[in-house]
């Protein structure tokens, strides 16, 4: 690189991925110095001339932040699957390059998807919040205690069918579902990327959804996998939620926004649904202790941890390090969104 870039990246990174930056001769790297989120603040008068931005899903990257990079920024680099902190139109319009960390992260967000759905069918937060708060000895072992329908058998419902929901097919598979039913951007339309080679040939039916009243009829598991868009947003509402069936769960691995929450927590009070597994909310983190969905039972709310394995960490950060580079070279990076 012959001329000194300035980067900036908005968190510490693992070990190897800050080497790697601090490895290449002749950038500039202004870097917040914490595990914290950074500073809006202090991103906005940093920004000021940078050729490329490392950031993270919870930095919002919007005009605002692109103007003050000014006209010196070629790349952004996010550490996320998801891109919806990213005004993609803002970068396509200027023709910044956008990174981002969609294959790395597959295992561990369906890892955790399965999870989900156990914890939501078999009670897992209500089980171990019994132990933990001393109602076991209230509480003797029953034939009815504490159950919950059974994943064999089950419809599998996938609202968004890419990597992480085959993925999560593919663990599914070995508990005996019976089928699956799915909804894309397309409905009705067959997807177009068999990531594993499951799909084809499957040995149960597995079939796209012509709408979502199909798929929220029929799906005794419903897992939502689906980018957070305008026509994402808010898609499980009450509608959604009154036509699904009364022992299904729903899981959500995606962003918050695409369940509404006031609609979830009314449809659990009347039993509209079994439970739910949710690995993020709508205004995460900055949900407070009085909210009903924590006082939902059979609700299960992690906070925010699909991706979060060491191995799976190191790697994004590693990822987000290579594209950044790949951006300030002009060259290939390990994956791009086309804007
Ligand atoms: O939600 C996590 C991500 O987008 O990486």
């Amino acid at each position: 690189m012959p001329q000194k870039h300035k980067v900036v990246v908005t968190r510490q990174l693992i070990d190897e991925a800050q080497k790697l930056l601090e490895s290449v001769p002749g950038l500039n790297i202004v870097q917040w110095p914490t595990e914290q989120p950074a500073d809006r603040k202090w991103l906005l008068e940093n920004a000021k001339g940078a050729s490329g931005i490392l950031l993270m899903l919870s930095d919002i990257c919007d005009e605002e932040l692109i103007k003050a990079a000014g006209d010196s920024l070629k790349v952004i680099a996010s550490f996320s699957v998801g891109t919806d902190h990213v005004d993609r139109d803002a970068l396509k319009k200027r023709g910044i390059r956008l990174g981002y960390t969609p294959t790395c992260l597959t295992d561990a967000v369906a890892d955790l998807t399965i999870m989900l759905i156990l914890m939501a069918q078999r009670r897992g937060g209500e089980a171990i919040s019994k132990v933990q708060t001393g109602q076991w000895p209230k509480m003797p072992w029953s034939p009815l205690l504490m159950t919950g329908p059974q994943i064999r058998g089950s419809t599998i419902g996938f609202l968004g069918f890419g990597r992480i929901g085959q993925a999560t097919l593919k663990r599914l598979l070995p508990f005996g579902i019976s089928r699956v039913v799915y909804l894309t951007s397309e409905p009705g339309q067959l997807v177009k990327e068999d990531h594993f080679g499951l799909i084809k040939g499957a040995a149960i039916p597995i079939e796209p959804a012509k709408d979502w009243e199909q798929l929220a009829c029929e799906s005794d598991v419903l897992i939502v996998g689906c980018a957070l868009t305008r026509s994402t947003k808010h898609l499980i509402s009450t509608n959604f939620l009154s036509r699904m069936k009364k022992l299904s769960v729903l899981v959500n691995i995606a962003r918050g926004p695409v369940v509404d929450t006031d609609a979830l927590v009314a449809a659990l009070d009347k039993g509209e649904i079994f439970g739910a597994g949710l690995d993020v909310i709508e205004n995460e983190p900055n949900i407070l202790a009085n909210h009903p969905i924590l006082k939902q039972p059979r609700c299960v709310l992690v906070p925010h941890i699909g991706s979060a394995t060491i191995e799976t960490r190191e790697q994004m950060a590693t990822e987000s390090v290579k594209n950044l580079l790949a951006g300030l070279k002009g060259e290939p990076m390990v994956n791009e969104v086309e804007l």
